[in-house]
């Protein structure tokens, strides 16, 4: 399987990105760029190919690259952000798809959408209401995504950005989070809390191994000793910004 991640580098303006649920604190961008820099280069290390979405300096956040795209197989439906600010974003990412021999279709107004609330395991789709993605968004995509066998399904998110933000799934498919941040955790079957909020962010980059936030060391000891192999990066600058190890990256699979 040819393992390809779109990222897009961090502009000038980082600092100024939104944060909505924690306090603002300064970014220092020289750092911020060296964090980016090691998750790139984390990536690579573990094989995966790096593509680089144009930036959009204008645009602070838009190294949350993940927020712009929803891919599934062969087709990228670009997102139609929530946040009135970020919608400049998707234009690079649809072009680079595109380039790329996906077909692309669009969330259109008025839904709304943001690719980090979208969490998917083994043809499921969870799609975070509450926040950036409305429910003309979710209709939209579960309509684009049924022609691919993929059941879409609807979850309350309202302590967090995202979907993402609160939850992510291991390679088994164990859905993890920060059970204070999580609106209904017996709503996942086998939910497994973990002990920071930055734990709850996995990157799945092969059938054993995940991609985390050095910032959660305890986490990491509980995830290997459910015998998974860890790359821990520093992301410091843009869990400042309310994003984490997710939204940094579109891992493209096939
Ligand atoms: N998928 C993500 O978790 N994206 C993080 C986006 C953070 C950015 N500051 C925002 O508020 O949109």
């Amino acid at each position: 399987m040819r393992k390809r991640a779109l990222v897009r580098r961090p502009g000038p303006r980082l600092a100024d990105g939104l944060v909505t649920h924690i306090p603002r604190t300064p970014v220092d961008g020289e750092l911020a760029l060296r964090q980016w820099q090691g998750y790139v280069d984390a990536l690579r290390a573990e094989g995966w190919e790096t593509i680089e979405v144009p930036p959009a300096d204008d645009c602070p956040d838009a190294v949350f690259v993940e927020d712009t795209v929803v891919v599934h197989g062969d087709l990228a439906v670009v997102s139609r952000p929530g946040a009135d600010e970020r919608r400049p974003e998707t234009a690079g990412t649809e072009r680079t798809l595109a380039a790329l021999g996906y077909r692309i279709a669009r969330i259109e107004a008025p839904g709304t959408l943001d690719g980090g609330d979208v969490l998917k395991h083994d043809g499921t789709v969870w799609v975070g209401l509450g926040g950036r993605t409305n429910e003309a968004g979710l209709a939209q995509l579960a309509a684009l995504l049924a022609p691919l066998g993929a059941e879409v399904v609807g979850v309350p998110v309202t302590r967090v950005l995202h979907l993402k933000s609160g939850v992510t799934a291991l390679p088994d498919g164990t859905v993890v989070g920060f059970e204070p941040l999580v609106d209904d955790p017996a709503g996942w079957p086998g939910f497994l809390a973990v002990p920071e909020e930055e734990g709850s962010h996995v990157v799945l980059l092969d059938g054993t191994t995940v991609l985390m936030s050095s910032s959660a060391p305890a986490t990491r000891a509980l995830l290997e000793g459910r015998g998974l192999r860890v790359v821990a990066v520093d992301v410091t600058e843009f869990e400042k910004l309310e994003g984490c190890v997710t939204c940094l990256s579109v891992r493209l699979r096939g």
